[in-house]
């Protein structure tokens, strides 16, 4: 049993006052007191289009340069690959997202914009964006704010977390689509999920990582499997 001062701490909410006859006033505390879910979204390759923005403003800018087609990425650096296919692309990569309108202009990935609306409107759920910006930053980090803006709307500014170090978040779930997130802390609270992308869709993933396919897939049911098995566990 978990006492009342520590499901206030683990941001749990008093869902009803009233105590039923019959049952003891510790066991009504416990089943009105409901634990609240904390999701990390990423925003590029999970809400926005880093991929698809690249490679149509690499193309455009590069017309003679090689290119990869999205179905032939391999690894999340898209500089790296660009640098193996032929030496001196690494720098080519990264004038694009480097310049302004990058993060601006990328589309949503598609589902995205109605699943994280869907998901912030669920009960005992708060959803947060967990986005690394590029260390150039003239334009990144105001492009994410600005992006957010416009295709989740102005109540969604609150909920942006920009860290180029997730494991330092603390939360429940993050919804990423690169494999290796690692950082100043060893054991992040979070549980990785994996968002299928280009880059990673062929990887075999180490027991226990979980993939999210895309937005049209069973994202619920993540949460929903996520929420009771801290509801079990006790946490
Ligand atoms: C592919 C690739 C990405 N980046 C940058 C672009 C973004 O700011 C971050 C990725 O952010 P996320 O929160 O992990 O989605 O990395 C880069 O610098 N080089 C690359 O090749
Ligand atoms: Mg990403
Ligand atoms: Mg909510």
């Amino acid at each position: 049993m978990i006492s009342a001062p520590n499901l206030l701490r683990r941001g749990c909410s008093l869902a009803t006052t009233g105590l039923r006859r019959g049952t003891t006033a510790a066991n009504s505390f416990s089943a009105a007191m409901t634990r609240r879910l904390r999701v990390l979204v990423d925003m590029d390759g999970v809400l926005a289009d880093f991929e698809g923005g690249f490679l149509k403003k690499y193309q455009s800018r590069y017309p003679g340069e090689p290119f990869i087609e999205l179905e032939d990425r391999r690894g999340f650096w898209v500089s790296e690959q660009y640098e193996n296919r032929k030496p001196g692309l690494r720098e080519k990569a990264i004038s694009i997202w480097e310049a302004k309108d990058f993060f601006l202009d990328l589309d949503p990935i598609e589902g995205a914009v109605e699943a994280v609306k869907e998901m912030a409107r669920l009960s005992n759920t708060d959803v947060f964006i967990c986005t690394s910006p590029i260390k150039r930053y003239e334009y990144c980090p105001y492009e994410k704010y600005a992006w957010v803006e416009k295709h989740l709307g102005h109540e969604f500014l609150e909920q942006i977390v920009l860290t180029r170090d997730k494991t330092v978040v603390s939360a429940d779930l993050l919804i990423d689509d690169r494999p290796d997130i690692t950082g100043a802390e060893l054991n992040p609270t979070w549980e990785h999920i994996l968002f299928t992308a280009c880059h990673n869709k062929q990887l075999l993933l180490p027991l226990p990582t979980r993939r999210l396919p895309s937005w049209n897939h069973d994202w619920k049911g993540i949460l929903e499997r996520k929420r009771s098995e801290l509801n079990s566990s006790g946490q």
